[in-house]
């Protein structure tokens, strides 16, 4: 079993003792008690390269992070930074997030937030809803076609916008099959927790201009945004280099002076 799989595996597990305990029923009246979902699309065609702020506990490859105490208080600090987009782990088993941080995020910040977790069911879609999210990931790797589209319909059923993420040009033609109209690249292959900085330059430019280009992990600052930024991006999506660096008010502040450089590479569209 890759590493994918076995996340896959224990994520199953949680979700059926969360449908056991709240019904489908339950959580989809609280998605639609929840205040609107916010402008995503908006948020990411704002001019520059933007940054996507995550919470983010632990890693898989990295185990503990930076010990994150007040979630709130790093996503006061992602928002102030200037930060269009704050994504939040909620994966508990090998990030060590929860719904309970979306929450606390939630009435911490106004930016639109992205729940970020291992989506295989409808249920974590209005689950994500009823907790304030109003983006949520699809990991093409981790998806049959069928059940990719089925998400992507109840997303935006919703109200809600997904990110698409994938890591091969081969997932990156499934998502534009599915309609996917934010595509994220991850660096990292989910399956050997390889990172490799090349791959957002090998698929971006072969996607279409109207699609929204988010890349994702492993970026270092500002240098890293600038060479992503020339391949296209709309957005960078960073965890640990914000959690790990001590100041991370500051360290979104100069992501984001660096994408609203002049000298910065604008995606053209
Ligand atoms: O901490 P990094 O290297 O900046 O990466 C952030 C984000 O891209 C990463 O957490 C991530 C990207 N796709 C995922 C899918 C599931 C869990 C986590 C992720």
């Amino acid at each position: 079993m890759n590493v994918l799989e076995s996340i896959l595996e224990g994520v199953r597990a949680d979700l059926a003792a969360r449908e056991a305990r709240t019904p489908l029923s339950e959580i989809k009246d609280l998605a639609a008690q929840a205040a609107p979902p916010r402008d995503v699309m908006a948020a990411l065609r704002a001019p520059g390269v933007g940054v996507i702020a995550e919470v983010k506990r632990r890693s898989p490859s990295k185990g503990e992070l930076a010990g994150i105490s007040d979630p709130a208080e790093l996503a006061r600090d992602y928002e102030a930074g200037g930060a269009r987009v704050i994504s939040v782990l909620t994966e508990e088993r090998r990030f060590g997030g929860s719904l309970a941080d979306l929450d606390a995020v939630r009435t911490a910040v106004d930016v639109p937030l992205l729940r970020k977790d291992f989506m295989v069911s409808p249920y974590q879609i209005h689950e994500a809803r009823a907790h304030g999210a109003d983006m949520i990931l699809l990991i093409v790797a981790a998806l049959e076609q069928n059940v990719l589209e089925a998400l992507l319909d109840r997303a935006e059923s919703l109200g809600m916008t997904a990110l698409v993420e994938v890591h091969t040009a081969e997932e990156a033609d499934r998502a534009l099959e599915a309609g996917a109209q934010v595509i994220g690249v991850n660096a990292r292959d989910l399956t050997t927790l390889e990172v490799d900085r090349d791959c957002f330059g090998r698929i971006a430019p072969g996607l279409p201009s109207e699609v929204i280009k988010i890349a994702e992990s492993g970026v270092r600052g500002p240098g890293d945004l600038m060479t992503y930024a020339g391949f296209g991006a709309d957005a960078v999506l960073v965890g640990e280099g914000l959690v790990t660096s001590g100041n991370p008010r500051s360290a979104v502040t100069q992501l984001v002076t660096a994408g609203s450089h002049p000298a910065c590479p604008r995606p053209s569209r």
